[in-house]
């Protein structure tokens, strides 16, 4: 224990007086704005209809990436139909919906394109309804916009299996989250002086602490995390996920949080990391940028070339990252049509030199994209 007389770090007297060393974060802050700098200079000159499809790439990523920290698996393309059918960006066929999905979907976009809009417990409880729609988490009903009620006892953070539950949290007693959400609350809405990057990581951080939900709580911080940072940037155009980098990094956001949630009001380590993690998204973000103007590149390569609504369809499966080897067999699943079709669609596009067949060794026949091998 480093913090004296307490466990959690809400037990503390001096709580929620969060400090912060701003002179140690001074660097990393500065580091994290260049970055987005770098980004946004490169998104000014690509035009409206490039930067909506990266800002869709990056939001499909954020849903998909934050339901995955809690182990669930979206539908890619229901996620992307879903947002781009909200924000009105041309993707061509759009995939059937989950309501599920739609739920992540609604709370994501609420986040963001209203970002100036004061957080109220109504909207908090609006977005946890939105992620719960059916009242269940998994096989257990839960206290679906409102919350939690600790009928099974204090809300605790575990893992392990049941028997061997090491406990990693306990988060406060519900009689007092009323009044530190209201607190929470009025500091979120309030000018309260801190740089806006660190603001959202002292708020994510807060949230995840108070865990006033019965479930959840992970994905309604992130989010609220998300606001936040739209509201830094002054855009409620999204380009980067935060959401997702916290995903990759997963294992030591949660030693961080765990550390952080033991330790003193002194939150510098915890921001330091905030801050690197939001850099590397940024950074990251570079990359999905590439992938949509090496899209845009490779369709105006091929605009006169005439496809079947499968190949063009199945082009842009791996032009958006088709993870595996693509065979026959599989083009044939994924187009629904027969193996000789999928033949005849595969053969015409190795003609137009729109695909090649892959290199790597495998007992099947794959292809791949035939892109340049040098990149502008
Ligand atoms: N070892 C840990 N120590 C401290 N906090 C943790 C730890 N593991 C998880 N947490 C926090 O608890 C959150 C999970 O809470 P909850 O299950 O209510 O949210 P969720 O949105 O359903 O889940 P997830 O964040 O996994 O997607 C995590 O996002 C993290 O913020």
């Amino acid at each position: 224990m480093t913090s004296g007389d307490y466990i959690y770090i809400w037990q503390a007297p001096e709580w929620p007086n969060w400090r912060y060393d701003l002179a140690a974060l001074a660097g990393p802050l500065a580091e994290v704005s260049r970055a987005q700098g770098l980004l946004l200079g490169r998104l000014a000159d690509v035009g409206m209809a490039l930067r909506d499809q990266a800002s869709l790439s990056a939001l499909t990523e954020d849903v998909v990436k934050t339901c995955e920290i809690e182990g669930e698996q979206l539908n890619v393309e229901s996620v992307r139909s879903s947002i781009a059918r909200r924000l009105g960006v041309d993707i061509g066929a759009l995939a059937p919906v989950d309501r599920h999905v739609e739920g992540v979907v609604e709370m994501v976009l609420d986040a963001t394109a209203n970002c100036n809009t004061p957080v109220s417990r109504e909207r908090l409880f609006g977005w946890h309804a939105a992620l719960f729609p059916t009242g269940y988490s998994g096989l257990t009903k839960i206290q679906v916009g409102g919350w939690r009620d600790d009928a099974a006892g204090p809300m605790q953070v575990v893992s392990g299996p049941v028997g061997r539950q090491r406990v990693h949290f306990e988060a406060p007693p519900v009689e007092r989250i009323e009044a530190e959400m209201s607190r929470f609350l009025d500091w979120l809405n309030a000018e309260s002086g801190e740089p806006p990057v660190i603001k959202a990581g002292l708020a994510h951080l807060w949230l995840v602490t108070l865990h006033p939900f019965d479930d959840g709580n992970g994905r309604i911080a992130r989010a609220v995390g998300d606001l936040l940072l739209a509201r830094a940037d002054g855009s409620p155009q999204r380009f980067y996920s935060l959401s997702a980098q916290i995903q990759r990094e997963r294992k030591a956001y949660y030693d961080i949080l765990e550390r952080t949630q033991k330790g003193t009001l002194d939150v510098t380590a915890w921001l330091a990391w905030f801050l690197d993690v939001l850099h590397r998204a940024v950074d990251q973000a570079q990359h999905t940028l590439d992938a949509v103007l090496a899209k845009a590149r490779f369709w105006q390569r091929f605009a006169g070339t005439p496809m079947n609504a499968r190949q063009v369809k199945l082009l842009n499966r791996l032009l958006d990252g088709f993870e595996g080897k693509l065979t026959t067999s599989k083009w044939a699943t994924m187009a629904k049509c027969s193996p000789d079709t999928a033949l005849r669609d595969i053969s015409e596009l190795l003609a137009h030199g729109a695909l090649r067949k892959s290199s790597a060794g495998g007992r099947s026949t794959s292809y791949e994209l035939n892109e340049p091998l040098v990149d502008d």
